[in-house]
């Protein structure tokens, strides 16, 4: 069994802390989502682990030992960070094969890889002339090229289109099947309320969540029922003293938890109170963060200034100051997706 467990992390450049005392164990089986918003300090972490960064602080150990100790690094953890990343003049046969061979891993694999990832059609084939989404599944391939119980990938589905996105969902989940420990990044909330069984939250560098999906989305919204009336404020005190917890919605609704839609429909007929709108919420992932990180001054109170936060938050590292103060409230598919 190959854990990842991250103990105290921290990476400061120069008078900027990237990520902050953040700790975390990826465990075998399950895919974990590693949710933040752009500047969050995901690739940081995920350099970190494979020893491409080195910590200010603390330490990283995959299956009880540091990177540097693995005898044969990609037997043990297979890490995507950037599917750019290849020689353009090289086939995809020759990367890999040259991949293979500098590690000292049996040439068969290259074909085994191609053929999992669905490139042998074109394992003859410049990589420069990739498309994206082929680059990627390239990067994937050579992942998997030394069939590594850990498996690390970051923005994996970022820029690819639905199949694409589907096809990297569904591998994630079957090497999670598989039993290996399988870490990937997102952006995207919905992106990892789909893929994922377990989720770790960073932002500003900081740890703000680690928990199983299904309690995350339990604790944080799931089970609440929208209702809509002309007379909100009568009917609140009624379902308050129905034993409901109510707060305010958006316009003027009433999000409530702790009576089903059945008891909150008899209650309004039983009252007279006519009913618009009567609809039993499944959480999404982005409203359980929102519901999650609404006490939290930090990182909810930062608003949006000088327009600076309306970018696609593809910048280099010398925008980090207005990327880092980018606000939660701005995490959503739409306005970031590429
Ligand atoms: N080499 C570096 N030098 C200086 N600052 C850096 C460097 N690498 C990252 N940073 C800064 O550290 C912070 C965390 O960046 P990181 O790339 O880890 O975030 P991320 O969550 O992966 O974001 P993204 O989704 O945009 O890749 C950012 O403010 C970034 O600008």
């Amino acid at each position: 069994m190959t854990t990842i467990e991250v103990n105290g992390l921290t990476k400061r450049y120069g008078p900027d802390t990237a990520v902050d005392d953040v700790s975390f164990i990826v465990e075998p089986g399950q895919v974990t989502g590693f949710l933040g918003p752009n500047g969050a300090g995901k690739s940081t972490t995920m350099k970190m682990i494979v020893g491409l960064a080195m910590p200010t602080r603390g330490s990283v150990t995959i299956g009880g030992r540091r990177y540097r100790d693995l005898p044969v690094p990609l037997t043990t953890v297979g890490a995507l960070l950037d599917a750019g990343a290849v020689h353009g003049g090289r086939t995809a046969r020759d990367h890999l094969l040259a991949l293979a061979v500098s590690n000292g891993l049996p040439r068969r694999r290259v074909d085994e890889v191609l053929a999992r990832t669905g490139l042998d059609g074109v394992a003859g084939k410049r990589a420069g002339g990739f498309s994206l989404g082929m680059r990627q599944r390239l990067g994937i391939a050579a992942t998997l090229l030394g069939d590594p119980q850990t498996l690390i990938f970051d923005e994996p589905v970022n820029g690819l289109d639905p199949e694409g996105i589907r096809w990297i969902r569904d591998l994630m989940r079957t090497l999670a099947r598989e039993g290996r420990s399988v870490l990937v990044s997102s952006h995207l909330m919905s992106e990892m309320a789909q893929s994922a069984d377990h989720l770790v939250v960073i932002g500003r560098g900081r740890l703000i969540a680690d928990t199983g999906m299904s309690e995350f989305l339990r604790a944080n919204g799931e089970g609440t029922v929208l209702v809509r009336t002309r007379e909100p404020d009568a009917f609140a005190l009624r379902l308050t003293a129905a034993g409901a917890t109510v707060r305010e919605g958006l316009e003027s609704s009433l999000v409530v938890s702790g009576l089903s839609s059945d008891d909150i429909g008899a209650l309004a007929a039983f009252h007279g109170v006519a009913l618009s709108e009567l609809a039993p919420q499944r959480a999404s992932l982005e409203d359980a963060f929102m519901e999650l990180t609404r006490d939290s001054i930090e990182y909810q109170g930062v608003a949006a200034q000088g327009g600076s936060c309306g970018t696609d938050g593809d910048a280099g590292p010398e925008a980090s100051p207005s990327r880092r103060s980018r606000p939660l409230a701005e995490w959503s598919e739409g306005g970031n997706a590429a």
